[in-house]
């Protein structure tokens, strides 16, 4: 097993590792920040990059947010970007509903569980959805709700596809509609599979275990849209026109940024240490995926220069 690159203080390493690449997908939770925590050095670093005719896109499995919601909270947080440089498990869920699933024109609604980020992606898409942030579905469910799922007379005909992502406000209810859905037919669709979500400098669930009592139920796995999925790779190298040899994934989990990068067959891939992933998980023996360089932080690639010594 070829062990990854550390670069954190080496100057010279940094400098050689960044002039590989002419474009950085960067991760967003756990790299840029958790929450609306930035990491410190972040924003410079970014901007560092930039300054070296580095392009950066960020490629986030948070389906939480639209592509004009991140750049708000890019906005707010001191970090400059637009939505042509975001590219989400929402967004490329939406595109992948309209313009690669293609549902038939009579089941073609989508029953959402997440948030407003998945429902802003397929408005934008024109995708018919219902379920999402809808209040009606937050409560708990009734006697008559129990009959009228089992009776189909609470269901809507025209749902063809279940997409689920993290959802803040999963319930029973909403399980039960979905699970209806799907024994009807419906595709299984999930924005990403994360397991946990890092957030408050801890660890929560995340969109992956939400969706995965529907996968038990059904015994089946959905099509994941999000990272390491190569569908979403596949849309980032056309919306880019990416020379994948002279791309770099960077991000904080194996399962999702670091297979992502390596099945991509991308020039490289850098993991950071602020997110899930230590150097623990890809040293063990079963490790899914190891990164061929790392560091501490993410702003260790531009401390050398922010520290103003001399570049090699
Ligand atoms: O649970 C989730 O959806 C993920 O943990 C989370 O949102 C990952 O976001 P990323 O690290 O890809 O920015
Ligand atoms: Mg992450």
């Amino acid at each position: 097993m070829t062990k990854p690159q550390y670069l954190t203080g080496d100057n010279a390493a940094i400098n050689e590792f960044i002039d590989r690449f002419d474009v950085f997908l960067l991760d967003c939770d756990g790299v840029i920040w958790t929450g609306d925590h930035v990491f410190d050095g972040v924003p410079e670093t970014l901007e560092f990059l930039r300054s070296r005719g580095k392009k950066v896109v960020f490629v986030t499995n948070n389906s939480t947010k639209s592509r004009q919601e991140y750049v708000k909270k890019f906005t707010g947080l001191g970090i400059q970007s637009n939505a042509e440089e975001i590219f989400g498990s929402a967004y490329s869920s939406a595109i992948y509903i309209s313009r690669i699933l293609k549902l038939h024109p009579f089941k073609n609604k989508v029953f959402v569980i997440g948030e407003a980020g998945i429902e802003e992606e397929l408005r934008s898409e024109n995708v018919p959805f219902i379920g999402g942030t809808d209040p009606a579905f937050r409560r708990d469910i009734t006697p008559e709700d129990f009959e009228g799922i089992a009776d189909g007379s609470l269901l809507e005909p025209d749902v063809g596809c279940v997409l689920t992502g993290l959802d803040f406000h999963i319930n029973y209810l909403k399980l039960s509609h979905a699970l209806q859905y799907l024994r009807r037919g419906a595709v299984f669709l999930a924005t990403n599979t994360d397991s946990t979500f890092p957030m408050a400098h801890n660890f929560f669930p995340g969109a992956g275990s939400i969706g995965k009592p529907l996968a038990y139920m059904m015994n089946q796995q959905p099509v994941a849209l999000g990272k390491p999925g190569k569908a979403m790779m596949d849309a980032i190298e056309g919306k880019f026109e990416l020379d994948r040899a002279r791309t770099c994934m960077v991000g904080d989990r194996l399962n999702t940024d670091i297979k992502f990068g390596i099945e991509g067959k991308l020039g490289g891939t850098l993991a950071v240490l602020t997110g899930v992933s230590k150097p623990a998980d890809w040293e063990a023996k079963d490790a899914v995926a190891v990164p061929a360089f790392y560091v501490d932080k993410l702003s260790d690639l531009g401390a050398f220069a922010q520290g103003g010594a001399q570049e090699t």
